[in-house]
């Protein structure tokens, strides 16, 4: 990847406000969603690079890690048309030692929310990414607001480690239904597909209230209404730490949800103007 810089013309150090080189870290399948993050990508800096790389560290062992889409030709052909100037795309033995000893932490913003429901995940994510960032010495990496917790862990642990990488979010992708772009949306049924709307449905009636109680109370009513739906968490959260944020907050919150859909766990959220 260092050699990839060098034949790129890529020095060290960025220029003022725009990146030599910008890294847009995913798992593959690419959607609609990672494309206007590598269009994102592209107004920060020069150069774009993609990695694929589906990361068994960040799978539970009941999850989905196995059938997890993998469609490297025609990501390859997105990423071309796209106007990608590396796509990184890894084995997990090029990634992890057999004897692999050391990872990052979370911290406590691994354990709750997303991390409650999958241990470690956050972990994992942080691990990946951290190599990834060292591999592919990115100026700038774009991450969706889809993954909102990810999202916020990831500018953590850039705090935290005082890591020389400029982080930006990008707004999600959508349907125009209102469902969120996902990979995994293709393991839905057609009839699991009318079901997972329930998840957009319920941020869409949670934003249109003011309190905190209201719009959680609003969320949850569209989200019981849909019986074939089960729910691992609804929450209204700071978007900084993901913690709950509490009956009299005022400001920015997260309304974040999670529910499976046959064997199908989708997430998705929506950003809040509280009081
Ligand atoms: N709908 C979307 N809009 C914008 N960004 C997205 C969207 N979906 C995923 N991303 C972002 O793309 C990056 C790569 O994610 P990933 O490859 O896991 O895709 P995914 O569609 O989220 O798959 P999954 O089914 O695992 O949720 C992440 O930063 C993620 O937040
Ligand atoms: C950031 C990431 C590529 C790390 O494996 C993954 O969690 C994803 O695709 O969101
Ligand atoms: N988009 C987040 C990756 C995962 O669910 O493992």
């Amino acid at each position: 990847m260092l050699k990839a810089r060098e034949a790129l013309g890529i020095g060290a150090g960025a220029s003022p406000g725009r990146g030599a080189l910008a890294l847009v870290p995913t798992m593959g399948a690419l959607h609609e969603g990672h494309r206007s993050l590598i269009r994102l990508a592209r107004e920060r800096a020069a150069h774009v690079a993609v990695s694929i790389f589906v990361n068994p560290l960040q799978f539970g062992p009941t999850e989905d890690f196995s059938r997890y889409p993998r469609t490297f030709d025609a990501d390859l052909e997105v990423c071309e048309a796209e106007g990608v100037s590396v796509v990184f795309a890894p084995s997990a033995e090029d990634m992890y030692l057999p004897d692999r000893q050391v990872g990052v932490s979370a911290g406590g913003m691994g354990s709750v929310v997303e991390g409650e429901f999958r241990p470690g995940h956050l972990d994992g994510v942080l691990t990946v990414v951290l190599k990834l960032f060292n591999l592919v010495q990115p100026d700038v990496a774009v991450f969706g607001q889809k993954d909102a917790q990810q999202l916020a862990v990831i500018r953590r642990m850039v705090a935290d480690l005082n890591l020389p990488v400029s982080i930006v979010g990008g707004p999600t992708v959508r349907e125009p239904d209102g469902l969120a772009l996902s990979s995994r949306n293709r393991y839905l049924s057609s009839e699991d597909r009318v079901t997972a709307l329930a998840l957009s449905r319920a941020l869409t009636a949670g934003a249109g209230r003011h309190a905190p109680a209201e719009i959680r109370r609003a969320a949850l009513a569209v989200l019981e209404a849909e019986p074939s739906l089960a729910l691992d968490y609804l929450v209204l959260v700071d978007p900084a730490t993901f913690t709950e944020v509490g009956d009299d907050h005022t400001g920015e919150a997260i309304l974040a949800v999670a529910a499976r859909v046959g064997s199908t766990r989708l997430i998705d959220n929506v950003t809040l103007g509280v009081g």
